[in-house]
């Protein structure tokens, strides 16, 4: 049988299928460095970490550098985003305004979080256990969220403005501002006393707001609790140091009350998870090691987050700093836009056909994105060079590579290198004829990361240091596909420190580099100060690209 939960959404870097049996060199390497796992067993569930030593005000985007400086709480912050209906899709995000490249987007706390000190993402059935444990589907957030059925996303709804959302953290602020203590504060207001370290993400606004959560309607009694609770043992029961965020006191007494919801419930309740959930091996690395905290494998809800819609090329980037999950412009984002993310990881950098395959799988909606509807209009000019060149390498050259490697066979690796370098002509030989657009090439060559990824690994192992131009090529697919995500930022440090070993660090061809690890930094960061732009890029230096090189 299926996995209840396929939980695709994850970072590409750290979600590689196949893991330690990959037959890539370069994802074994990295699964090496982050351990990552095919299928991820029981893991204990991590503890919370020590309060935050500060937190925002509500609705203000604090300076940049402030997120990477001290763990500080982030403030949940929705301000150019709305709600809208879209054709094909259900409901999902658009501009409001224009939106720079590196503004945050949205900063959203969980409805529920499930956290491990190992950088392994948890199973999303921890998700459902918090949530039936903590009587947490008594939230309106159940009854409107994507739970597979058509139905599920036509209800209309409104994200709540900043300042509604924050209460507690506002309340604490003010109290650190006034120099009593954030906890002390917390405890002054009832709702800020069950808030953990951040808001709880608010009630969506409904349009209709009569209709009770189907969860609390179905509600078993107590006593015939049946399924995904009845079936763990008690190291899957509250309190087992899980960082959930929306935690039981949140709903106080009367909640605690509240009965399970019958099997029928439990089970659309796990499919609003899987369809919503988000989770990653780890927090980024940088931003942790900046906020002295440890990367901690996570899977979540993040309600107001879920409502966002998928694409291969999306014009946004995520990932969790704190419990908050951010999400920052990778691209200028025009009013009136829809506003997307990527739910794939890793299979992001496949082909048009194997991408569209994983959606239907996993998601039930066939893909056409800006980037999907390209390659495919084009895919008869370029599809047999493009799809011979994409398994030629998967399936042949790459595990051929790694026995050369393995054999110290120079000659075995230079013909994998010879190899790969012609199929790559041919393909620019292709474009050239077939007068191929300048975008769709860049998507082309991006579900040919694996090509580069090998050419690069092949220099290595010839001792010829890096292979500048698959550098070059790469890191320009990778930017206009994934920009500001963790490969992104990676190339664009390989790529700068090539090009000012090669002409020095004053030379035009560096400064160009320079732009382009600006760009990927402040995609991924936002507009932070130069100092704190240095200290992230030494820091990523440090933790990827030394560690898999
Ligand atoms: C996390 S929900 C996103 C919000 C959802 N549209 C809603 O109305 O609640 C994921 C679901 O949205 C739909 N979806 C997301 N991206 C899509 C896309 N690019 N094209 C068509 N449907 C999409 C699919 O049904 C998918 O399973």
């Amino acid at each position: 049988m299926q996995s209840l939960l396929p939980f695709n959404r994850t970072s590409w870097r750290r979600s590689c299928r196949h893991a330690k049996q990959c037959p890539k060199d370069a994802h074994r390497l990295r699964a090496q460095v982050f351990r990552c796992v095919a299928s991820v067993q029981q893991v204990p569930v991590g503890a919370t970490r020590a309060s935050p030593s500060a937190v925002g005000r509500p609705g203000e985007e604090l300076p940049a550098d402030s997120w990477y400086t001290k763990n500080i709480a982030i403030p949940r912050h929705v301000d150019s985003v709305k709600v809208a209906m879209l054709e094909g899709k259900g409901r999902g995000l658009v501009a409001t305004r224009d939106i720079a490249l590196g503004e945050l987007v949205m900063a959203t706390p969980p409805l529920v979080l499930v956290t491990s000190p190992q950088r392994q993402r948890p199973s999303g059935e921890l998700v459902v256990d918090e949530i039936l444990e903590r009587r947490l589907y008594s939230s309106k957030w159940f009854s409107v969220l994507y739970d597979g059925s058509s139905r599920s996303c036509k209800s209309q709804l409104e994200l709540a403005p900043d300042a509604d959302a924050a209460a507690p953290a506002a309340a604490a602020a003010e109290a650190e501002a006034s120099g009593s203590s954030p906890a002390a504060a917390s405890a002054s207001s009832s709702e800020a006393a069950d808030a953990p370290r951040s808001a709880r993400p608010p009630e969506p606004i409904l349009a209709s707001t009569s209709a009770p959560s189907p969860a609390a309607a179905t509600a078993a009694p107590a006593e015939k609790k049946k399924g995904f609770l009845a079936s763990r043992g008690p190291a899957m029961r509250r309190g087992k140091g899980s960082a959930a965020a929306g935690a039981a006191g949140d709903l106080g007494a009367a909640a605690a009350q509240l009965p399970l919801p019958d099997r029928r419930e439990q089970t659309r309740l796990a499919k609003v998870v899987k369809f919503n959930c988000f989770g990653d091996d780890a927090e980024d690395l940088a931003a942790c090691e900046c906020r002295g905290e440890q990367p901690r494998g996570h899977i979540g809800l993040w309600p107001e987050f879920a409502l966002f819609n998928h694409s291969c090329a999306p014009n946004t980037i995520n990932y969790v700093v704190g419990e908050a999950m951010v999400v920052r412009a990778s691209r200028h984002i025009k009013a009136g836009e829809e506003v997307t993310i990527c739910y794939l990881g890793r299979p992001q950098l496949l082909p048009v056909s194997r991408r569209i395959s994983i959606l239907a799988e996993d998601y039930g909606f066939e893909c056409s994105c800006a980037r999907c509807t390209a390659e495919q209009a084009h895919y008869d000019k370029v599809e047999d060079v493009y799809m011979e060149l994409f398994e030629a390498v998967t399936e042949q050259l790459g595990p051929a590579f790694l026995e050369a490697r393995a054999a110290a066979d120079e000659e075995g690796v230079r013909e994998v290198q010879r190899q790969v370098q012609a199929w790559l002509r041919r393909l620019y030989g292709l474009f050239r004829k077939t007068l191929l657009a300048p975008d769709v090439r860049q998507y082309v060559l991006a579900s040919l990361y694996d090509a580069y990824d090998l050419l690069l690994s092949c220099a290595d192992a010839l001792g010829q240091g890096e292979d500048a131009s698959s550098l070059q090529a790469s890191l320009k697919a990778i930017e206009a596909v994934s920009a500001g995500s963790d490969l992104h930022v990676l190339l664009a440090i390989r790529h700068f420190d090539e090009t000012v070993r090669q002409h020095g660090p004053d030379s035009p061809l560096a400064e160009l580099a320079r732009q382009a690890l600006r760009r990927a930094h402040v995609a991924r960061y936002g507009p932070v100060s130069e100092g704190m732009m240095a200290r992230l890029v030494d820091l990523n230096r440090k933790l990827h690209v030394e560690s898999s090189s």
